[in-house]
């Protein structure tokens, strides 16, 4: 073993054995944090500069085509990786040691080099820090190479993913839309691949995430799961737990579920991740107990006060992604169906976009009190403008779950009109019964002349997608976002203004729909300054007061 293996070894191995109990936060890290794959984009950049003026290096490195390293790159993801934490790390010291003895072979050896460099790489608990230790021991050109398969990697992920997802059974695919010059609106909507009849159903969807709305969750009365209404008939299981959050479920593949994915990590003492990721070696102190208990205390009061849904679905987000052992169990019973095997909840999250909202300056400290004690050092990883966005993405893409109808004894919101709590219902926020977050529907954007509408026929939180009409492949389904018909004495001016008030005040869009556009051609015209810029959310703050601009024009 050369003097510089042994420095790689020693400088990672220290933190091998140091942060044991850390390897699920750099995993999480690897797969959620932005700013590292930012990074290693950024150094992406940096590398092309200095190969550029690297004569040297570049010759290095560009022997070796990108055909011949997207190979590698494939035959290097089709090697099983080391079952165990123990097997991890003595692959990860032979892959190192292997790697510094190529490397001194000279160039022709350079690529198996850094196949190796890469292997250990895949390994590792945290590889921004690897990254840099092989920057600094490693032969430049075979960091290169390394850096240039995290990117073929990471390149493959991201384009692959619309390739894939949605999955074939579920009909449409993600498309995105040319920016219109005049007009706002989601850059990707959701497209049929088939032509489908009036009626039919065009897919079905379980939620990745669901919350029960507060008041049924203590009465009992629906499954804390799937949201299914208890029926005398079906066994309701009781979760006891250290912590006082009741629960409630129809079946024992909810209970199991729920207790897996969020509700033993948020709401126990119990170890609060699976003993896969082993890190049974943490023995919990009983003043490490008592903390956690302080702060599950603290978050539960804090989310009953107001009965916050979005706060609760961000933990639950944040659980279930630590949680996750796998990409899919095949057991629809947890929902997994909605991250299609091939992406995990976080992959589908990652891509959404957030909104603008103001959660009370003490949520962020109890949430981050609640991971601290949970596993020390998670809290690191949400930040207060993270936390926020995370927020963001759950309000605007948050559906409600209502069964026929929906329900009339729904208490009302104790949050100020701002901060409250909408889901994407046609049935009216005030009539669902839970909340719950879909990787393939969230896709769907408003529109008041919607062509597809969603279903809960299971009497469970599946939500199925029925046509409104006859559709032809290709098109753009939409579904209405708010209560669109038209009330009793309401004039079709007065039901639109409603719509569209109700749109901007709390989706923060003014809506472009066809039946709006419709509308506003044939009311007349007043003439008002043009605003500098269209900004779809100044707009629609004052949609009320005034229509959204088209080309320096407004209509009443
Ligand atoms: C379906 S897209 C969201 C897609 C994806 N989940 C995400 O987060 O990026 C929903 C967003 O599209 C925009 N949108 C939807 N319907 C619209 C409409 N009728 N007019 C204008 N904008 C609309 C709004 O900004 C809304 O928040």
């Amino acid at each position: 073993m050369t003097s510089r293996t042994n420095s790689i070894l020693v400088i990672a191995g220290i933190s091998f054995c140091g942060i044991i109990a850390y390897a699920v936060y750099f995993d999480y890290r690897r797969r959620t944090d932005a700013d590292f794959r930012k990074k290693i984009r950024k150094e992406k950049k940096r590398v092309d500069k200095s190969l550029a003026q690297s004569r040297q290096a570049a010759a290095a490195a560009s022997e070796i085509s990108e055909a011949e390293l997207r190979e590698a790159l494939k035959l290097l993801k089709s090697e099983p990786p080391p079952p165990t934490q123990h097997e991890k790390e003595n692959y990860f010291m032979s892959q190192v040691a292997m790697g510094e003895q190529l490397a001194s072979r000279g160039e022709a050896f350079h690529l198996p080099a850094a196949l190796s460099f890469y292997r250990a790489l895949v390994v590792y608990p945290s590889q921004p820090e690897l990254i840099d230790i092989y920057q600094k021991t490693v032969p430049e050109p075979i960091v290169k190479i390394v850096l240039t398969l995290v990117n073929l990697d990471l390149g493959s992920k991201i384009g692959a993913y619309y390739e894939v997802f949605p999955p074939k059974w579920t009909n449409v695919s993600i498309q995105s839309r040319p920016p219109k010059s005049d007009t706002a609106g989601p850059e990707k909507v959701l497209v049929l691949n088939q032509d489908i009849k009036a009626g039919e159903v065009i897919y079905k969807e379980h939620p990745m995430l669901t919350c029960l709305d507060y008041d049924l969750q203590l009465a009992g009365t629906h499954c804390t799961h799937c949201l299914r209404e208890i029926q005398p008939s079906l066994v309701s299981l009781p979760l006891t737990s250290s912590a006082s959050i009741k629960s409630t479920f129809c079946s024992k593949p909810c209970q199991v579920a729920s207790k897996s994915q969020w509700h033993s990590f948020l709401f126990t003492l119990d170890p609060p991740l699976p003993a896969v990721v082993e890190l049974s070696q943490v023995t919990p102190t009983p003043a490490g107990l008592d903390a956690r208990r302080a702060a599950q205390a603290q978050l539960i009061a804090y989310l009953n006060k107001d009965k916050r849904v979005n706060t609760m679905l961000m933990a639950k987000f944040i659980a279930r992604q630590l949680t996750a052992t796998n990409k899919t169990t095949g057991d629809t019973a947890d929902f997994a169906q909605a991250d299609n095997g091939e992406y995990r909840i976080e992959d589908h999250v990652e891509r959404w976009t957030t909104g603008p909202v103001n959660p009370p300056p003490e949520e962020y400290p109890l949430v981050a009190a609640l991971l601290q004690v949970t596993l020390p050092g998670l809290e690191r990883f949400l930040t207060e403008p993270s936390h926020k966005a995370l927020l963001g993405k759950i309000m605007f893409n948050a559906f409600g779950v209502c069964f026929g109808g929906g329900r009339d004894n729904r208490p009302a919101s104790t949050l100020r009109p701002e901060d409250a709590e909408l889901t994407r219902t046609p049935y009216g926020t005030e009539r669902q019964v839970g909340t719950a977050l879909y990787s393939v529907s969230t896709y769907l954007p408003h529109s008041c002349a919607p062509n597809a509408r969603p279903s809960f026929a299971s009497g469970t939180a599946e939500l199925h997608l029925i046509a409104n009409r006859d559709l032809k492949k290709g098109e753009e389904l939409s579904i209405a976002y708010v209560d669109i018909s038209q009330r009793a004495g309401e004039s079709t001016k007065e039901c639109r203004l409603r719509r569209r008030k109700e749109l901007a005040s709390g989706w923060k869009f003014a809506c472009e729909c066809s039946r709006c556009v419709q509308i506003r051609l044939e009311l007349p015209l007043v003439r008002v300054a043009p605003t500098k810029q269209h900004n779809p959310i100044r707009t629609a703050a004052r949609v009320d007061a005034v229509e959204p601009p088209a080309r320096g024009e407004h209509a009443v």
